[in-house]
């Protein structure tokens, strides 16, 4: 199957488990052609362990990984995929260009090295030692390696660690161009900010499952992006909540103060504009009233931390 169409790569229903860690459970998954995919977990989600299987340097326990329609091992082998991983050391005791142009000599479709040392920022390290490198310089020499070919699919686990700010992004701006140009871009980290401002794509793993698939936007909206807070005057009328857990955008409604004094509702929303319309229409008479919105990092704790809640509800019942 071509890059141009399809699938680049497909989870069915894998899972994969150390022991009786649960690394990855039931993880289904398409990624298609020029996609910037970010992939978010707390420590321990399982974002290593998926990358190891869509590469092919694990085998699933249960269900198949495909990428372009194939094995993992023949993708790689016909030199679709490029990766930057966390784990494994970068060659000792040769230069920077040695290996650079190691790594373009051996990939089937590979660049001429000075434009790979170009793309990644790091001619000016070329005649430097590998094993003589700061870890900002090191994860830029292994950017260096994930694109010295043409590659359909490029994998990178948490890849800015340890680069400064400019560093970063002139990573990013490399990546861009690489999404721009049709490939699919496939990464892990931990950076929220990363994710909101790159990805066009966010998946969030927690505890080895799919929690959430979408627009950064899209996983704002279901966390409840945006906060809605205000007061309401005891001579307005009395509160009602059921009123208030009805309108339309609500994902979350906290109601504070006692019932005969001010009262203060905070609303998790997911369609703001037009629960405030309704609480107008509703004729309530909300005072000082706030819209807020709230960022990735809120949304991913919110999700995190209500797919933590559902678990302890599901052990307990279990029980
Ligand atoms: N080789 C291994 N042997 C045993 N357990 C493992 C192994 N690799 C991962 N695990 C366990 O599997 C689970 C998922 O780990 P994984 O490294 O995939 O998560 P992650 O989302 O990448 O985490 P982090 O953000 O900390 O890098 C964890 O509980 C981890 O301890």
């Amino acid at each position: 199957m071509s890059a141009g169409t399809g699938e680049v790569a497909a989870f069915r229903n894998v899972s994969k488990s150390y022991g009786r860690v649960r690394a990855v459970d039931g993880l289904d998954l398409v990624l298609r052609p020029g996609e910037t995919v970010a992939l978010l977990g707390p420590n321990g989600a399982g974002k290593s362990s998926s990358l190891d299987l869509l590469l092919g340097l694990r085998e699933p326990d249960d269900g198949t990984v495909e990428l372009f329609g194939g094995a993992p091992r023949a993708a790689i082998e016909a030199g679709r995929v490029g990766a930057m991983l966390q784990s494994g050391g970068l060659m000792s005791d040769v230069k920077v260009r040695e290996l650079v142009a190691f790594a373009c000599a051996v990939h089937p479709r590979g660049h001429r090295p000075e434009e790979v040392l170009e793309t990644a920022g790091i001619t000016e390290l070329a005649d430097r030692k590998v094993d003589k490198l700061s870890g900002g310089q090191e994860q830029r020499v292994r950017f260096a390696l994930a694109v010295a070919g043409a590659n359909d699919l490029i994998v990178l686990d948490e890849p800015t660690t340890g680069m400064d700010v400019s560093v970063r992004q002139r990573f990013w701006a490399a990546m861009r161009a690489q999404a721009d140009a049709g490939r699919t871009v496939l990464f892990a980290t931990h950076y929220l900010e990363e994710a909101d401002s790159v990805a066009d794509r966010v998946l969030v793993l927690h505890r080895g499952r799919l929690i959430a698939d979408g627009t950064s936007a899209e996983i704002k909206a279901r966390a409840g992006a945006r906060r809605i807070s205000f007061d309401l005057h005891p001579e307005d009328g009395p509160v009602d909540e059921g009123l208030l857990r009805a309108l339309p955008g609500v994902v979350g409604l906290d109601v504070t103060g006692r019932p005969d004094a001010v009262r203060t509702v905070r609303i998790r929303s997911a369609d703001a504009d037009a629960d405030v319309a309704a609480l107008y229409r509703a004729g309530l008479q909300p005072r000082g009233l706030e819209v807020t919105g709230l960022g990735l990092e809120q949304a991913f704790l919110t999700i995190t931390g209500e797919q933590d809640a559902v678990e302890t509800l599901e052990t307990e019942s279990a029980r």
